[in-house]
Order: structure tokens, then sequence, then C-alpha cells
């Protein structure tokens, strides 16, 4: 172990003295490293990995609109767009070629169907379609607020104006009504006007719910000479975003739409994760640590219930237990609600009690439609009110351990809108910087009709209708996340039994 600590460390110090990257591997696996010190997987000794049998075949790559196949281009070539402030031209350091792509499932087994389905790079693209002092672009939020919304549209304006050189950048205010709404004056978004914009939480331009109106955002868009319209927002937002683009299309409008997915519910299918839903995960660690203070302070029986937004789907309550590994039950959308029973969640609280002497529970907004029922109350989007099911957990738990001779102490906290009133943390300020970048890219090659994600760490750009036809999504009940969650809080599974994955095929008992 010393040895291979020394030989990596005059290595290293070789390496630093003459600028040049560690050429071989210390540990010799059979895998050398390119010229630019990066892993080189092409070249393998056989002698140290394992060969299976495993045909890759064909790949599909989902196929993105671009505008350059019905508009002429401007066939500028990307390489001589960026300056640098020194005023000598620069370039990207790599441009995207036409059939890079990333594969939507990277996980393989010798019992698994090879993956085929594959999406388009991300990346500044070698050639542009639309000339940049033509290019007039607009930005909207729409939807609620979430951590992140003023990061991306401060790296898409420094994006589109510093790098690119675009004509204009119009802000539009309050949602989709602020096409429409005289009151709401679009912004002027400059560079000073975005400057350390990225380190407030809510949105600069104000975002609103409803007023969707086809026809008057085609006309705004007509009249102001826009191009380029970046529409922020979750799996509503891309339902209009898409309606925009496709109307565009029809109208032969050479204006490219990208969609840039937010939402703390994390519920915009496909891509590894919106922006804004780790903060709100972090943030909802002080409400944790908060319940477990109350629930273990308030003698006897302390139970805190911690109440989290998701609307549809519980990644919030979900990932806030796990990263808080205090938690004592979890309830989701995802899992029916059992009360009673030997799957009932109140004899699971009272045996927690009995073993700690206190319980904290989450519970995401979403939960327990399937014994309260749905409500026929909609907001201006057409979201569903859900029912008030914090407050029939408590009452329950009260009921329960008070027929059971335990009267329970309930602290109840909701730290609601606070977990998606922040500004975005420093993995998430990543995140939007790479989306907003990559959503430039893209629409300045004449992608349009695109959703700009994550899928596997690396950055693609997918058809909207394929966004909207696979959200809102939900944790995939049978999946590791609730795996995990069940085996963390030891909270009965209320889903039906069914027998792991490889437990015949993948293992010999
Ligand atoms: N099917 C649709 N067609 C046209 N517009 C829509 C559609 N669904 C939603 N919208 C519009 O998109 C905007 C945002 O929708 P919504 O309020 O549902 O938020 P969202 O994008 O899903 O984000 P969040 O995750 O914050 O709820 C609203 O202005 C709404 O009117
Ligand atoms: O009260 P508002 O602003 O309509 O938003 C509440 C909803 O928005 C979200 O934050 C995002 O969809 C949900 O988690 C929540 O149910």
């Amino acid at each position: 172990m010393r040895l291979a600590v020394t030989i990596i460390f005059v290595a290293s110090i070789e390496a630093f003295v003459h600028h040049k990257p560690l050429l071989k591997n210390p540990f010799n696996f059979g895998l050398s490293l390119s010229p630019d010190g990066q892993f080189d997987g092409s070249k393998i000794d056989t002698g140290k990995w394992s060969k299976i049998p495993y045909n890759l075949g064909d790949i599909y790559i989902s196929k993105v609109q671009n505008l350059s196949d019905d508009f002429s281009s401007s066939e500028i070539k990307n390489d001589l767009m960026v300056q640098e402030s020194s005023g000598e031209s620069s370039y990207w350091n790599r441009l995207v070629g036409e059939l890079d792509c990333v594969l939507f499932d990277v996980i393989c087994g010798p019992d698994r169907p090879p993956q085929k389905q594959a999406f388009l790079r991300a990346g500044p693209r070698p050639v542009l379609h639309f000339e940049p002092k033509n290019t007039v672009a607009a930005i909207v939020t729409c939807g609620g607020l979430c951590p992140g919304l003023n990061s991306v549209i401060h790296h898409l304006t420094e994006t589109l104006v510093r790098n690119y050189k675009a004509k204009r950048v119009i802000g539009i205010r309050g949602g989709f009504a602020g096409f429409v709404d005289k009151n709401l004056e679009p912004i002027e978004l400059t560079l000073i006007k975005v400057n350390r914009l990225q380190h407030q939480g809510g949105t600069l331009l104000g975002t609103s719910r409803g007023g969707f109106d086809l026809d008057k955002i085609i006309k705004f868009l007509k009249e102001n000479e826009v191009n380029q319209l970046y529409v922020i927002g979750g799996d509503g937002t891309h339902r209009a975003a898409q309606k925009i683009a496709a109307e565009c299309i029809a109208k032969k409008l050479n204006i490219a739409v990208a969609g840039i997915p937010k939402t703390i519910d994390n519920d915009v299918a496909l891509v590894d994760k919106s922006f804004g839903f780790e903060t709100s995960v972090e943030t909802a660690q002080d409400a944790i640590d908060s319940a477990v203070i109350e629930a273990s302070c308030n003698i006897p029986n302390g139970i805190g219930i911690v109440k989290l937004m998701g609307r549809h789907s519980g990644f919030i309550a979900a990932h806030a237990t796990l990263a808080s590994g205090d938690v004592d039950l979890c309830l989701v959308p995802e899992m029916p609600l059992v009360l009673d029973g030997p799957k009932g969640f109140l004899p699971h609280l009272m045996r927690r009690i009995k073993e700690k002497g206190y319980a904290v529970l989450v519970v995401a907004e979403g939960a327990g439609e399937d014994v309260l029922g749905q409500s026929m109350k909609t907001d201006a989007s057409g979201n569903k009110e859900l029912p008030k099911i914090a407050e029939y957990i408590r009452k329950s738990i009260e009921t329960y351990f008070e027929d059971m001779g335990m009267p329970a102490t309930c602290k109840t906290i909701d730290p609601s809108y606070t977990i998606r009133s922040v500004a975005a943390n420093p993995a998430d300020q990543m995140l939007c910087m790479v989306l907003a970048q990559n959503a430039v890219h893209a629409a300045m090659a004449g992608y349009t009709e695109f959703t700009v994600g994550m899928m596997n760490s690396k950055a693609v750009l997918i058809p909207m209708s394929l966004i909207i036809s696979t959200s809102p999504r939900q944790l995939n009940p049978y999946g590791r996340v609730l795996e995990r969650v069940l085996s963390t809080t030891l909270q009965p599974n209320t889903l039906p039994y069914r027998p792991p994955k490889g437990a015949i095929n993948g293992y010999k008992s």
C-alpha cells in the first residue's frame, strides 16, 4: 500500500513539474490513459478483464427536429464564434458530432436485453443555423417557483450575449400571461441585468399558472422577431411549449423552441433529475432535524410529522428521508396508505416508539389519495387540489395511540414553500449552468421542440413530445429508491408482493 502511494506521489510530482498528465496507470489494470491523461477504454488487456458475449447491435437515436431541414441556415462555423475577453478568437474545446449520442440505459448484464435507445448528445455544434447578429431570444419561467430559475436565466443570457453575441434577449414576465397582458412589460435581459442573479431565489421574471394563449404567444413572437424561445418549467409548461413548437413548425416560422426542465417535484420523465430538486431535498433537512428534536424532547411518545411537497410523486419525501437517515416512516403517493394491521403504519410507529421513545415520519403532500379520495377542484393550470394528508395522519396517530393507552405528542412541521424559494445549492447551480449553455448551443444549431436534460450524467436533447408523453413520472414502486426507504425506515411494504428480480436467474441458491 505504502509503495503504491509512493509511486502515485512520485508520478504526480513528475506530471506537475513537466505539465503533462499521468501517462501510466500505477496499478496496471491493463488500461492505459490517453495523451490527454484520460481513461482510454479502447485498449483492454484481456488477461485482466472478463469478456462476455454481448451484442450491442444497432442503436436508435431519438430524432430531434432541426430548422435547417426547412429553412436556409447561416452556415457560420461555430469554432470561429467565441471571443476571449482579450479579444483573441478562441474555440469550443469540443464540438459535438451529428451522431454523438448517449444510451438511455447504461446498465447491462447477461440476462438483460441490450439497450438500443439513445439520445443526441448536447453541446456546441460545428455549424450554426442562426446568425448571432440576427438572434432575438425570449425567456419565460412558468409554474411554481423552484431553486435555480434565476441561475438558468443568468446562464442563458450570458451564453447568448457573451458567447454567441446574440442581438437581443427578452425576459417575458409572469409566465405565459406575460405574452398577453399589456401590464406585464417584458424586461431587456443584459449582462448587467443578470449579473449575480444566480445567487437569488425566485425568478427575476416572475411566474404564474394558467394564462396560456397560443395565438397571442405566436403573435408576440412574430411581432418581436423572436427566433429562439426558452421555456423553463415542469411537465405542464412542457405541454404548452410543445404546442408552441408544433405551431411554429405548422406555420413555417423559423423559431427554435427549447425546454429546460424545472421542478422541485422531479417528475419530469427521462432526465436524471430536474434542477432545483436537490436544493429542495437539502432544505427539507432542516425540517426533519426540527422534527427529530421536537419528537425526542416531548416526552413521552413524541412523534414528529414532516409534510413535504410532491404533487404526484414522492421523490422529495423519499430522497429527504434517505439523506436524513433519521426517519422512521416515509409515506409517498406511489405506495398504498395502510393504517392498521400487519402492514399498517400505526403499529409500525408504535414499535419504533417502544424501541427508541420517539418517532419521525415524512409524508409527501400527494400521498393518501387512495384513502382520502381525489378532489375535483383544480388550480389555474388544471392541477388537482390535494387532500389534507398531514392533518389526517396526525389525527389517526393521536386516536390510535390514545386507544392503546399511550397518548402521543404529535408536532407537525410543514416547511411548505421554504424548500422551493431558496437559491440553488452548488450542485444545482452546476446543473443550471450546463442545461442553460446546452439549450443555447442546440437552439443556435437550429434544433427545436427539444428539452435539454441530463441522462446518465451527460447532457442530451430529448424531443418535447416524448417528455410530455412520459411525464409526470413517479418513483418506481419496485425500484431501488423505495427499496432503500424500506430498508432504512424498516416500515412495512404495502405494495403487493413480487419476487425480487434476479433471485432465480441471477444467483444460484
Ligand atoms: N396541456 C397544456 N396546454 C397548454 N398549456 C398548459 C398545459 N398544461 C399546463 N399549461 C400551462 O403551463 C404553465 C405551467 O403549468 P403548471 O402550472 O402545471 O406548472 P408546471 O410546468 O407543471 O410546473 P410545476 O412543477 O411547478 O407545477 C401554466 O401557465 C399552464 O397554463
Ligand atoms: O401553491 P402553488 O404555487 O400552486 O404550488 C404548489 C405545488 O407546486 C410544486 O411546488 C411544484 O409542482 C408542488 O410540489 C406543489 O404541490
